[in-house]
């Protein structure tokens, strides 16, 4: 036998529950009751699809909303919230400096806020948006698989990531990222000679990978920005680049209606305006699925969903939240 060919890729480390008891939990329940005692504004900077999707999903959350488009009105409303959101998904030519010119705005102000790469690796203007947040990182970012590879790719965080979990590689991107939260000022971006940022890219907007292909990307981006990253899909998964949290339950239905990532999104940002960025990425994901699993077990179809959604995100109570079924695993 060759020795050589003895070091295989690691298995994923193992999961375990997350305890009742859980510090992690408490905290949950703690941003959960927050939400709902101080009805927090989170701002929101997003596509035009599923605008009043996203304002009504954070007002059955808890809290309340506010849309925004202009710099100067963005960075206004962010002196009054304490977290926006930034969604991608539908662009205009004014976009191409807005965005870079509201994130850094953002970075002035020491403003949290969640970023949402709809259709990361589609077209010249997106690309550039979202290769300009590099400078100027979000505090969360909310996507689904394919788009969370991308932008780690994108960002030169290592790739490719579309593979099975790779500890190796994982270590070794943790290695580049080690000088803490401001690992994003010290780490080249993807040179475009050598990787390829549209292998990942969404079908439009809908992933073509699973969760767990991108979980190597997803610690990666987490610790670049020195904050969390969630991951939707069947299974959902939350990272702070130190720990991975699986987090099940939502429905099917959630995939036949448009703006349920990026109502999750606002959702987020509704949370960072009370919570830590881990706290508040797990937090929304946790009422996610609770509310999804509620809502599916009584709809009919799409259409009664979305009705039945809305109402099991005002429903879902801070203990149900925090109750949620979630593993833990080590990043490594
Ligand atoms: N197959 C599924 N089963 C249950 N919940 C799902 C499924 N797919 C997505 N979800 C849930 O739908 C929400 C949006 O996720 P997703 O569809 O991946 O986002 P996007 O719309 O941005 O692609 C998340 O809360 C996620 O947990
Ligand atoms: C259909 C569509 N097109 C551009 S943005 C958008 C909404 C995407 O919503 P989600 O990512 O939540 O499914
Ligand atoms: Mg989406």
């Amino acid at each position: 036998m060759n020795d050589q060919n003895t070091t295989t890729t690691p298995a994923t480390p193992a999961a375990t529950q997350l305890p009742p008891d859980s510090p992690v939990r408490a905290r949950i329940l703690e941003a959960a009751r927050t939400v709902r005692n101080t009805t927090p504004l989170a701002q929101s900077v997003t596509n035009f699809v599923t605008v009043n999707f996203v304002a009504n999903a954070q007002l059955a959350a808890g809290g309340t909303a506010a849309m925004s488009y202009l710099p100067d009105d963005v960075l206004a409303t962010a002196e009054i919230c304490n977290a926006s959101y930034i969604n991608v998904g539908t662009l205009q030519p004014y976009f191409r400096e807005a965005f870079p010119e509201i994130a850094r705005g953002f970075k002035r102000l020491g403003h949290p806020w969640v970023l949402d790469p709809v259709a990361a690796g589609i077209g010249d203007t997106r690309t550039a948006i979202l290769t300009a947040f590099r400078d100027t990182p979000p505090t969360v970012v909310r996507g689904n698989a394919s788009e969370i590879i991308t932008l780690a790719t994108m960002w030169g965080l290592g790739a490719p990531f579309d593979k099975a979990y790779d500890g190796a590689a994982a270590a070794s991107n943790a290695d580049s990222n080690a000088d803490g939260t401001d690992g994003h000022a010290a780490h080249g971006a993807a040179e475009a000679t050598d990787v390829d940022i549209t292998a990942n890219r969404p079908q439009g907007v809908e992933s073509v990978d699973d969760v767990d292909s991108a979980r190597d990307a997803a610690v990666a981006l987490a610790r670049f920005i020195g904050g969390a990253v969630a991951v939707s899909g069947a299974v959902d998964l939350v990272t702070d680049g130190t720990t991975v949290y699986r987090l099940p339950g939502g429905s099917e239905y959630m995939t036949k209606i448009t703006g349920a990532g990026c109502s999750l999104g606002g959702v987020v940002g509704t949370y960072l305006a009370v919570a830590d960025p881990l706290t508040a990425a797990l937090g929304a994901s946790a009422l996610y699925n609770q509310a999804g699993s509620a809502a599916g077990r009584k709809a009919h179809g799409p259409g009664s969903f979305q009705v039945e959604f809305l109402d099991a995100l005002w429903a879902t109570t801070p203990e149900q939240i925090a109750a949620a079924p979630i593993t833990v695993e080590s990043a490594r």
